[in-house]
């Protein structure tokens, strides 16, 4: 690895401390009084998406010492490195290429001197071939019925992605009787309350499994499919059934095999796929399948376009790495520790936590490309829940509490379930609290407010403090015209593009996950020490105390 240019020592981040003191105090009130156009200046539009990012604590000249950071840090250069296959996940000597998944250009994209392309289009056939066959009923099950119901057996991300996306496409699922064709079930905890759950409702004649596994050695995903098999197997008592009802979905052959799944009812997908990157290969068959492939196929020309404009778009213009650059800002300049993201739209109630792995295992990291510890804050913590239920759940703290949260809004123009006035009333919330988060209410407004309100100038005096806002709290809206597969392909994009951006400045690798190896080895030791009732000593006290009154309580 070569050496790497460390965060802190990039000439523009001692001018964006410089910067900071001149504009730290200063109000959003104030900023856009001063320039009438500064939604012109700072909005960004690609294809009918919208980046509205006017409402931040920003001036040109931020802007300007961002970009600066961006190409010190060698952004150009990275992204040329990732789109041309290059190691660059070097802590485990892989190239980075989920955007090969989504090359609808089809122009040859080369590791280690082969082009990976025809693969990626062979498996993306293959999936075609089987959605079609499922959907029209020529796949049946081993009592001859068609399938109708799909259970996804992953976790992280081989269960992330195709939950967010089923659920935000749910529209556009493939029809029959006017309903979806098929229910989309998906198993991740190894609770085994979640696989009990699913299967209270199916019949193994109609089910069909796809296990999701990158590895295909994840326990959890290993525990809840051989569930699946014994469930199954249990009605149907046949071993030769199984294979019309597993299809397995990895980059680890061997393991299928042995699990028992027919090679032939395997996808697979490459080392270079990062796990929350993979929605966009045969992990996304769930997807292809509930929602047709044509439309996977949009998804994936969603995602394709954004990654052009990501890598042709001078920075001035590029909408992931403008919005990666406000983040650093915050994160490194104001000391923000979060970022909420809060769409205003039901169907996509799990897209900020579909990005809590996007980003925080991408991001979270404390060492950087050298092996140097970063002796400066990463990735922020990622969370957020759908408008407008977070509104009346943890806003009261984004308005008023101590903590600077920059959010994310996102709002479709148009619903995909126009009922009366809902979709106004949920847009005019949108449009509302950032509005509010950036003006707040002045101490004068709020005594002429409650003057009016016919209060005593006692009772004004007392409640003042409590109703003022101090606004000046950041947003960025992000307006489309509908989420449809391609706008969801190029949002969904855009985040992995800023998360690749930021990774680059802050000189971290943000495509490995060392991090969620410790607690799994040690499940692993614990796991044979719950087996009987005798009290374990081999831990700290806590430890120890822990899983000793455990089994106390188990045994009373
Ligand atoms: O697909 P697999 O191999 O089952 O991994 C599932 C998940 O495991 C770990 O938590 C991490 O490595 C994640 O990035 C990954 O998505």
């Amino acid at each position: 690895m070569l050496p790497t240019q460390s965060f802190l020592q990039l000439p523009a981040y001692q001018q964006l401390q410089n910067h900071y003191q001149q504009i730290k105090d200063r109000h959003l009130r104030d900023l856009f009084a001063e320039n009438p156009k500064r939604f012109d200046h700072f909005s960004l539009r690609f294809e009918d998406i919208l980046v509205d990012f006017s409402k931040n604590r920003i001036d040109n000249e931020t802007l300007t010492l961002l970009r600066r950071l961006a190409s010190e840090a060698g952004l150009s250069e990275a992204i040329e490195k990732m789109f041309s296959g290059d190691r660059i996940n070097a802590t485990e000597n892989r190239s980075v290429l989920h955007v090969a998944l989504r090359n609808r250009s089809n122009s040859p994209i080369e590791v280690d001197g082969k082009d990976v392309m025809p693969e990626v289009n062979v498996v993306l056939d293959k999936m075609k071939s089987f959605a079609d066959r499922l959907t029209s009923g020529e796949w049946k099950g081993y009592t001859g019925k068609p399938i109708t119901q799909l259970v996804n057996i992953g976790i992280g991300g081989s269960d992330l992605g195709p939950v967010m996306v089923t659920t935000a496409l749910k529209p556009y699922a493939v029809q029959k009787d006017g309903k979806p064709q098929f229910g989309v079930h998906f198993v991740s905890n190894v609770d085994g309350v979640h696989i009990y759950e699913t299967l209270q409702d199916l019949d193994p004649e109609t089910t069909l499994f796809m296990i999701a596994s990158k590895t295909f050695t994840t326990q959890e995903t290993m525990a809840n499919a051989h569930s699946a098999r014994d469930w199954f197997l249990k009605h149907a008592q046949d071993e030769s059934a199984v294979a019309k009802h597993f299809v397995a979905i990895s980059t680890n052959k061997s393991e299928v095999e042995k699990f028992g799944i027919d090679p032939e009812n395997m996808f697979v997908f490459w080392d270079w796929v990062g796990g929350r990157y993979s929605l966009w290969s045969a992990i996304g068959l769930s997807i292809a399948c509930y929602i047709g492939f044509e439309n996977f196929a949009e998804l994936l020309e969603g995602g394709h376009a954004m990654d052009q404009h990501f890598k042709n778009t001078p920075l001035e213009e590029n909408i992931p790495a403008t919005l990666a650059l406000v983040g650093i800002w915050y994160n490194n300049f104001f000391g923000a520790e979060s970022h909420a993201i809060l769409p205003y739209d039901q169907y996509m109630s799990r897209f900020a936590a579909y990005f809590q792995q996007g980003d925080m295992e991408s991001n979270g990291k404390s060492v950087d490309r050298n092996g140097q510890p970063a002796a400066y804050q990463t990735g922020p913590v990622i969370w957020g829940e759908p408008g407008t239920n977070g509104q009346h759940a943890f806003y009261q703290l984004i308005h008023q509490g101590t903590k600077l949260i920059p959010c994310d809004f996102i709002a479709p123009a148009i619903s995909h379930r126009p009922l009366g006035e809902h979709h106004n009333m949920l847009l005019s919330n949108f449009f509302a609290q950032t509005e509010a988060l950036m003006n707040g209410k002045s101490g004068e407004e709020v005594v002429s407010e409650l003057e009016k309100s016919g209060k005593t100038r006692e009772e004004v005096e007392l409640l003042m403090p409590f109703k003022v806002f101090s606004g000046n709290r950041p947003t960025n809206s992000i307006l489309v015209k509908q989420i449809t597969p391609r706008t969801l392909g190029s949002l969904i994009a855009l985040y992995e593009h800023k998360i690749f951006t930021q990774g680059v400045i802050w000189n971290i690798f943000s495509f490995d996950q060392w991090g969620v190896e410790l607690g799994k080895q040690l499940a692993n030791r614990i796991l044979p020490e719950l087996t009987d009732n005798q009290p374990v000593s081999s831990h700290d006290s806590s430890t120890n105390g822990l899983i000793n009154y455990f089994k106390e309580l188990r045994r009373s």
